[in-house]
């Protein structure tokens, strides 16, 4: 019997670069990651990224995409993490550091795959590119995917 927690990520992109925060507690702590987390009561996911965006990182969006939706399943776990994905090209305000996330603008050619989510490196080239994506990931720990599936897709 699996549960599923409705989670955002938005990942804000600029020419060139996108936006980062080193997670500083609770789950991922210690990985480059977009900002985001779980819903409140009567919002709806537009909204959670927008308020989390802000909370995590000091930034208003102005405009947002969604662009991806990926489940991930836990060995051994029953809650499966159904992560809406987002995509930022405007925003107000200047990056600023919060209890959860300490922000930072990464080069395209120079993002941190290593210090991130395994499964990031196979889906940050479509979210690039901003195509649709579906994923579904089972991982083994925080650090082995055992299994994976992603597509593009037309329409989320
Ligand atoms: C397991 N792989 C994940 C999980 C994840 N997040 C889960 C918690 O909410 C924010 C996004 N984000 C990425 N990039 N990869």
């Amino acid at each position: 019997m699996f549960t599923t927690k409705l989670l955002t990520l938005a990942l804000v992109v600029q020419p060139g670069r996108v936006l980062l925060g080193m997670k500083k507690r609770g789950f991922g702590a210690g990985k480059w990651n977009g900002f985001g987390g779980k819903l409140q009561r009567g919002e709806t996911i537009e909204q959670a990224a927008k308020r989390e965006l802000l909370e995590e990182s000091g930034l208003v969006v102005d405009s947002m995409e969604k662009l991806g939706n990926i489940k991930f399943e836990f060995v051994g776990e029953t809650e499966i993490l159904d992560v809406h994905i987002f995509r930022v090209d405007s925003f107000e305000g200047q990056p600023t550091e919060s209890d959860e996330m300490r922000p930072q603008w990464f080069d395209l050619d120079k993002i941190p795959f290593g210090q991130m989510w395994a499964d990031d490196i196979l889906w940050f080239p479509m979210m690039l590119q901003r195509k649709k994506f579906l994923g579904y990931f089972k991982f083994q720990g925080h650090d082995l995917i055992v299994e994976h599936k992603l597509e593009e897709v037309k329409e989320l």
